[in-house]
């Protein structure tokens, strides 16, 4: 076991930003953080990095309490901000910091060229580069490859995909499955790519509001909701909205979860019925997911995205396509009002 959280509450002054009850975090996994912006998930990063301390509750790694841990230790933990931070120096000395502080120079040349392949840049072209002849997906390159050359026993990342461009992030992907299959790293990642964190995550969670999900979907709704009559309506555009089940209570601010599983989508319109969702969206991105070979679709539909995921076999049938029309339904039980904690 890599981290227990018990009973953990933040408060931004008055504000509570985090109230966890239970999380762990297995040696071996890599756990997806979901959520929402401003849901608490680089707050909770910076408390499983121990660099800022939660006001209430019990944080521990390793078996180590939060205010006990060795400084061994916790720099075991390698934490990748969403900006990164590289030191104003080349970037062979910004991979050499951590060695040397670590005391592990032995073989560290092999090391930092091993990081720099690991994330896609040459070290003849960038080790004697200044920090500022770089460009921010560069930099952010680095910044990985100097938590990378470190072997880290645990690494969080958040939003590590941002700065990065098409060809970065399956390169990034790499990197950070090398880490956990040849060092054992665990790994926590904050992101709102959430087809990427299907394709890479062992385990997702969902925060909401500071508060764990126990849904096992990336669907989370979040928004304006309409009143009309006895019923409330989600609206994804002018022309297309659904109810909401009788327990969402207004003024919750919880949104509602609808599990990817539960969404079929179609090239002919559906015949809906009464306890039925019918839409029609356009699919953004296909993904297969080799670890479960499934497909998972994302679906525009108005102003919002829905996860869809169909086993392999329907998608080799239809041969969805991102840009393809296509109609949408689920049940209306399948709308689901997320409970507090997992
Ligand atoms: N230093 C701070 N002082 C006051 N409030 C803060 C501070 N840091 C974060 N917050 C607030 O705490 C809440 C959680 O922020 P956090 O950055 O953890 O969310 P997040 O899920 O990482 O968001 P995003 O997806 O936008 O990065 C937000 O409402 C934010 O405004």
């Amino acid at each position: 076991m890599m981290y227990e959280l018990n009973r953990i509450r933040t408060l931004y002054g008055e504000k509570p930003v985090l109230d966890i009850a239970s999380l762990s975090v297995e040696e071996g996994e890599i756990l997806g953080l979901v959520g929402s912006n401003g849901s608490g998930k680089s707050t909770l990063l910076r408390h499983l990095a121990f660099l800022e301390a939660a006001q209430s509750g019990t944080l521990k790694y390793r078996g180590f309490d939060a205010d006990s841990i060795p400084l061994h230790v916790r720099r075991e933990i390698g934490i990748l901000l969403p900006e990164p931070y590289l030191l104003k120096r080349t970037v062979r000395e910004n991979l050499l910091f951590g060695l040397k502080i670590r005391g592990t120079l032995e073989d560290a040349q092999s090391r930092m060229n091993e990081a720099l392949e690991l994330v896609g840049l040459l070290p003849k072209k960038f080790l004697h580069r200044a920090w500022h002849e770089l460009s921010s997906g560069e930099t952010q390159r680095v910044a990985l490859a100097s938590r990378l050359v470190l072997r880290p026993k645990m690494l969080l990342l958040d939003e590590p995909t941002n700065s990065l461009d098409y060809s970065g992030v399956p390169q990034f992907t790499d990197a950070i499955l090398h880490a956990n299959r040849e060092w054992g790293t665990t790994i926590v990642i904050a992101s709102h790519d959430l087809l990427w964190l299907s394709e890479i995550a062992t385990r997702k969670v969902g925060l909401h509001f500071g508060r764990l999900m126990d849904f096992s979907t990336t669907n989370l709704i979040v928004g304006k909701w309409r009143e009309s009559g006895n019923e409330r309506f989600f609206d994804f555009d002018d022309t297309q909205s659904m109810s909401l089940p009788k327990s969402y209570r207004i003024g919750e601010k919880r949104g509602v979860a609808i599990n990817p599983r539960d969404i079929s989508i179609a090239i002919e319109p559906f015949t809906c019925k009464d306890d039925t969702v019918c839409l029609t969206g356009v699919i953004r991105d296909v993904l297969h997911v080799t670890k479960t070979n499934e497909i998972s679709l994302k679906i525009v539909i108005g102003k919002h995205v829905l996860e869809c995921i169909e086993s392999f076999e329907y998608f080799k049938r239809y041969h969805f396509y991102p840009s393809q029309n296509v109609y949408v339904s689920f049940a209306k039980s399948a709308i689901k009002v997320p409970s507090k904690e997992a």
